[in-house]
């Protein structure tokens, strides 16, 4: 029964002031990296192991899962980083804070922006210091100006199909260490969740998904640990 786990870095420094970050690339914080190592305890704990990892480009996430595996004595192990499993980007709210931004245009517009299924966020203006399209890592990339869930689904799903799922159908047990939004796209996918109800799947902070899947990669159960 092939095995994957989804894991959500450990808390940002934005996370911790409380700003949308997208693909701005912050660091964990001291609690951040306690959830990591933590995680990587409790994998261990629980006899979970781990053939190959899959992360995005941003440091939180590459972090986590080093720290997790550090924890279970797994650094060896293959890691892809790839952007498709990037976060959300979060167009021009990225660097606001979140409380402040509610208090300017309402709670209900900012859950729009936040949970919606389709509706983005507003784009990024060109000039922003938070603009990313001529960092280098991604060279060739078109950085989107916003993204909502649809459109992360849009990118995440054909990676997962083209380089994830193989490794899963060949036997290799996986963990992904992502973001809150690009795991709910794979969790709305995997867990065959409606356009309404993934509107309330939040996923927390270094607290590991494990799912059972059948052969053909439907999931049979899933449960955090
Ligand atoms: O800021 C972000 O990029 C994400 C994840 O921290 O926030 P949200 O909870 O709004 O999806």
């Amino acid at each position: 029964m092939p095995t994957l786990v989804l894991l959500r870095h450990g808390q940002s420094q934005w996370n911790l002031e409380n700003r949308f970050t997208g693909w701005w690339d912050v660091g964990l914080t001291d609690q951040g990296t306690a959830e990591a190592l933590d995680a990587g305890r409790r994998m261990a704990e629980a006899g979970l192991d781990f053939d190959i990892g899959f992360t995005s480009v941003q440091s939180r996430a590459i972090k986590t899962l080093n720290l997790a595996l550090a924890a279970m004595d797994r650094v060896w192990i293959p890691v892809i980083k790839n952007w498709h499993l990037n976060e959300r980007h979060y167009g021009g709210l990225t660097g606001l804070n979140k409380a402040d931004t509610a208090a300017k245009y309402g709670e209900e517009q900012v859950k729009l922006w936040r949970r919606s299924f389709d509706v983005p966020p507003p784009p990024m203006e060109p000039g922003s210091p938070f603009d990313l399209s001529t960092d280098r890592r991604y060279e060739g990339v078109a950085v989107p100006a916003t993204e909502s869930l649809k459109d992360t689904i849009a990118r995440v799903l054909p990676y997962f199909e083209a380089e994830i799922a193989p490794q899963l159908k060949a036997g290799k047990r996986v963990i992904i260490a992502a973001h809150g939004n690009s795991l709910r796209a794979l969790v709305k996918h995997l867990s065959g969740l409606s356009d309404e109800a993934i509107i309330h799947e939040e996923i927390p902070t270094g607290q590991p998904m494990v799912y059972d899947l059948a052969d053909d990669l439907s999931a049979i159960a899933r449960r955090y640990i």
